[in-house]
């Protein structure tokens, strides 16, 4: 469990990106930070691997006070998944993937076999491991920052907007992958999005951000999308904007989110997942344009 006490971040420049934060964040689940840009997402992600540090205010990982922690220890022991994937452009796609546990003093043929397992993991062929990241697409370059991510079998990963930059369908690839790790891996999640229907899709606990890190409400996104607690989050949901309208219908008994149009965005992460897996629900999909 990651805790945030009543946290707070004042920039050198007087910039205060956080104010008077607390937040409980469970045990392998995803827990979803969404909110417009500048409301402090990237500042709360970093304070959990103490790339931040707090001005006040105290971040518990599992009862203990990270302040207490060597910080490159504690970074080393913890995913991180960024956008364009922040992978090292003139190291092979086998050597990003192993780079921290080499750095940890695993040995070099055992960081290897690891990181040529973990490209499995993430569905990538091993063909590519000799590769530099300029001779993957977008989206494979995307998995081999999951891979690396996961390359010192973190319990916390910690993804920033790590789908922003790819293109829509093979962003919904990536996120419908995501959820498969998360059943297999069974890891605590933090993810940051301005996308409130991937927070949906990804969240068991899903965060909604206003300006200085303050809460707008915190939920599942049942409960969120049911009952938006106040005016910002039915807008940001989309309640009022008519248009993309997010709700939840129950189809072959599975929770799916879908849009004012009628197309279905996905399943909700906690349902029995069934839907995915049957055939009636994908020529639904189907007549619907399928998923987006
Ligand atoms: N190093 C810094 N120095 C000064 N101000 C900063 C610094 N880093 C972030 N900020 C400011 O803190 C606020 C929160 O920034 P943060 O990057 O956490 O927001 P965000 O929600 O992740 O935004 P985005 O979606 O655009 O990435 C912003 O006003 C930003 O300009």
């Amino acid at each position: 469990m990651i805790e945030f006490r009543a946290v707070t971040k004042q920039f050198p420049d007087g910039t205060i990106a956080v104010n008077d934060f607390s937040l409980v964040i469970p045990s392998r689940k995803t827990t979803v930070l969404v909110g417009s840009s500048g409301s402090g997402k990237t500042t709360l992600l970093r304070m959990i691997n103490r790339m931040v540090d707090p001005t006040s205010g105290t971040v518990e990982i599992d009862g203990t006070d990270i302040s207490t922690l060597p910080p490159v220890k504690l970074r080393r022991s913890i995913g991180y998944v960024m956008q364009n994937s922040g992978l090292l452009p003139h190291r092979t796609v086998i050597d990003n993937v192993a780079t921290v546990p080499l750095l940890r003093g695993v040995a070099k043929k055992k960081a290897r076999q690891d990181a040529l397992g973990l490209l499995d993991t993430v569905g990538l062929p091993r063909t590519l491991a000799d590769r530099y990241p300029n001779q993957l697409s977008g989206g494979q370059q995307q998995r081999v920052g999951v891979a690396r991510g996961l390359a010192v079998d973190p319990n916390i990963l910690l993804m920033d907007e790590p789908f922003g930059a790819v293109d829509p369908i093979v962003r919904r690839e990536l996120q419908h992958e995501l959820i498969r790790l998360q059943q297999e891996l069974d890891k605590t999640v933090v993810f940051v999005t301005h996308d409130i229907e991937e927070a949906f899709l990804l969240g068991d606990q899903v965060v909604i951000l206003q300006q200085g890190g303050f809460i707008a409400q915190v939920g599942s996104p049942k409960q969120i999308l049911s009952a938006p607690a106040n005016d910002f989050v039915a807008s940001f949901v989309g309640a009022e904007r008519g248009k993309r309208a997010l709700h939840l219908e129950t189809h072959n008994g599975n929770d799916v989110l879908v849009d004012s149009e009628g197309r279905i965005a996905g399943v909700l992460v906690g349902s029995t997942g069934a839907a995915e897996r049957d055939p009636a629900f994908d020529s639904e999909r189907e007549a619907q344009g399928g998923v987006r």
